[in-house]
């Protein structure tokens, strides 16, 4: 009996990113690897126009991210089994409020953590430094030690900061697909040093880490 054949279509920021998931697919005809431009409105505009245009089983976003210290280090894969919007909510005298906590919205999105094991498990049976906790989608990148502790106080374990893993979450949602979120850790979530980054190295990762989705998500 021929299984229908899954469609996954894999949602990166920019280009470089896509290059690196399209490598580690091999050109497997059941990935549709797509831009998602930066930031949580581009990501989710771009990710529900190309929903509409095709069928699909699940939905990834895809890219490198920012890691928090002592939870996830430069070089090491993050797989969220939490897409939390992080800034999506009020500032108050009294510190930031959720638009959860405001009644106005969900800012955090479930994901199925059963296929989140199985893409860890594969993931780490090939020898790729990875774990599965929340990752924050942010529309202003965190620059200053403060700002990290406090963003990292807001979601208890979160390991990693991105700026697109929302926006194609909700697009995802908006269709009834699962979602996954997966980031390839280029840099240390915290005070501005562009020198610091390391977005090749991040890049060979993520693009290792796209062959396995071949054994996992399919
Ligand atoms: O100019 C800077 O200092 C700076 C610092 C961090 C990130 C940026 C970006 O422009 C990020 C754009 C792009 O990369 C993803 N990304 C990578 N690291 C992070 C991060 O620490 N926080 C948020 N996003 C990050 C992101 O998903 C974007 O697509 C500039």
């Amino acid at each position: 009996m021929n299984l229908p054949k899954k469609r996954i279509l894999v949602m990166t920021a920019v280009q470089a990113e896509r290059d690196a998931v399209l490598r580690g697919l091999k050109g497997d005809q059941r990935f549709d690897v797509c831009l998602a431009g930066v930031g949580p409105a581009a990501a989710a505009a771009n990710t529900a126009r190309i929903l509409a245009t095709a069928e699909y089983d699940l939905v990834v976003s895809a890219g490198i991210g920012g890691g928090f210290p002592g939870r996830a280090e430069i070089g090491s894969l993050v797989v969220a089994n939490e897409i939390v919007a992080a800034d999506l909510g009020v500032a108050t005298p009294k510190g930031f409020m959720s638009l959860d906590e405001l009644g106005f919205g969900c800012t955090r999105v479930q994901v199925d953590l059963r296929l989140v094991n199985r893409l860890t498990e594969a993931l780490l049976a090939a020898n790729l430094p990875v774990s599965a906790a929340p990752i924050l989608t942010v529309s202003t990148v965190t620059g200053t030690a403060e700002s990290a502790a406090e963003m990292a106080a807001r979601v208890p374990g979160a390991a990693a900061e991105a700026m697109e893993g929302y926006g194609v979450a909700i697009a995802a949602l908006d269709r009834g697909l699962p979602v996954l979120e997966i980031r390839s850790i280029s840099n240390l979530v915290g005070p501005r040093d562009r020198n610091a980054w390391r977005i090749k190295e991040a890049l060979a990762v993520l693009e290792t880490a796209s062959s396995v989705f071949l054994e996992v998500l399919l």
